[in-house]
C-alpha cells in the first residue's frame, strides 16, 4: 500500500496537469474545500482559505511580482497579501527605508540607484529580502519589484539554494505612458526622489532592458501569469483572484493539511 504522503505526491501531480481548474472549489472557508481520488483511496483537503499552517522548516514560497514603474504592483500585493496568506515585500520600499536608516554604509550607494533609476547590487537587496523573510512569520512571500537583471537572478538564485522556492511569477503589463503618468501623479504627495520625468525616463529604460528579459526568462520556464495592468484596480484585483487561489492550491499546502481517508 503507497503511503500517505506518496499519495499526496501524486494527488498533487494530478492536480498540477489539470488546466481548467474551477476557481470556485475554493471558495469555501471551511471545513473542505478540494477533494479527488487517488486509485481506491478518497484524498480530501481539509486546508482553509488563508489560514494555511506555516511551517517554517520547509523553503519559503515566493511569487515574484514584476512589471513596469507604476503598473499597480505595490496596490494589489497590498490588497492581496491578507486574503490569500502571503506576505508582500517591496524590494523598493525595503532599499528606501535601508537609504534613511541611520548609519546605514549603503544610503548612498542607494540614493544614487534610485534617482538614475539604476540596480542596487543584488547582495544588497538579497540581504533586505532574506532579513524580513527570516523574521517574519509567514511562508509565503509576494515578492514585488525583483528581481530586476541579471544579476538580481543569478544573486537570488545563488544565495536562496535551498531556502526559498519560486513557484510563480506575477506579471503586470501595462503601456509605458499610463505607468508614466500613474508614477508623475503618484509624484504630486509620494516625496519619492525618483517620480519625477528625468528618472522615470530611465526606469521605463531599465524595466524595458533589464526585467523584461527575467520576465521571458521566467515565462520560458511557464511560472508568469500575465495580469492587463490598464485597468482599474478593482477591475485588476478580480482578475488575480483565480490566479492566487489555484496558486494557494497548487504549492503552498502544507502536507498535513491533507486528510486522508481509504474507500
Ligand atoms: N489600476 C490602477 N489604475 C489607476 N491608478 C492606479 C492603478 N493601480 C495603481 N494606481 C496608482 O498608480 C500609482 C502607482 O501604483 P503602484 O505604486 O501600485 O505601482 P507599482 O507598480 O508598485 O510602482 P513602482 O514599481 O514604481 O513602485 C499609485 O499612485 C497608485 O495609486
Ligand atoms: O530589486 C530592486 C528593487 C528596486 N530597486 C531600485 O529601487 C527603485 C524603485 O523601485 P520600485 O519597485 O519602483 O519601488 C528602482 O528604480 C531601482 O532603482 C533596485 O535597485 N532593486
Amino acid at each position: 500500500m503507497q503511503s500517505p504522503r506518496l499519495l499526496y505526491r501524486s494527488f498533487q501531480k494530478s492536480l498540477s496537469s489539470s488546466t481548467t481548474l474551477p476557481c470556485n472549489l475554493f471558495a469555501k472557508k471551511k471545513p473542505i474545500t478540494l477533494q479527488g481520488r487517488v486509485g481506491n483511496y478518497l484524498v480530501r483537503d481539509v486546508s482553509v482559505t488563508g489560514t494555511m499552517t506555516e511551517n517554517k522548516k520547509s523553503l519559503y514560497n515566493v511569487v515574484f511580482v514584476l512589471g513596469g514603474p507604476g503598473a499597480g504592483k505595490g496596490t494589489q500585493c497590498e490588497k492581496i497579501q491578507e486574503t490569500f496568506g502571503f506576505q508582500h515585500l517591496s524590494a523598493g520600499e525595503l532599499l528606501r527605508q535601508e537609504r534613511q536608516a541611520p548609519g546605514s554604509q549603503y544610503g548612498e550607494e542607494i540614493e544614487g540607484h534610485l534617482k538614475n533609476g539604476s540596480i542596487v547590487p543584488v547582495a544588497i537587496t538579497c540581504s533586505l529580502l532574506r532579513r524580513e523573510m527570516d523574521n517574519s512569520p509567514k511562508n509565503n512571500f509576494l515578492i514585488d519589484g525583483f528581481p530586476r537583471n541579471k544579476d538580481n537572478l543569478d544573486g537570488w538564485n545563488i544565495a536562496m539554494e535551498g531556502v526559498a522556492k519560486v513557484r510563480a511569477v506575477l506579471f503586470f503589463n501595462c503601456p509605458d505612458d499610463v505607468c508614466v503618468d500613474r508614477c508623475m501623479n503618484r509624484g504630486l504627495t509620494s516625496g519619492r526622489t525618483d517620480d519625477n520625468a528625468e528618472s522615470l525616463k530611465k526606469r521605463i529604460e531599465t524595466y524595458r532592458n533589464s526585467t523584461m528579459p527575467i520576465i521571458e526568462h521566467y515565462r520560458a520556464l511557464n511560472l508568469v501569469t500575465e495580469v492587463d495592468g490598464n485597468r482599474s484596480p478593482e477591475q485588476v484585483r478580480l482578475s488575480l483572484t483565480c490566479p492566487l487561489r489555484n496558486f494557494q492550491q497548487f504549492f503552498f499546502l502544507p502536507e498535513q493539511a491533507m486528510c486522508i481517508t481509504e474507500r
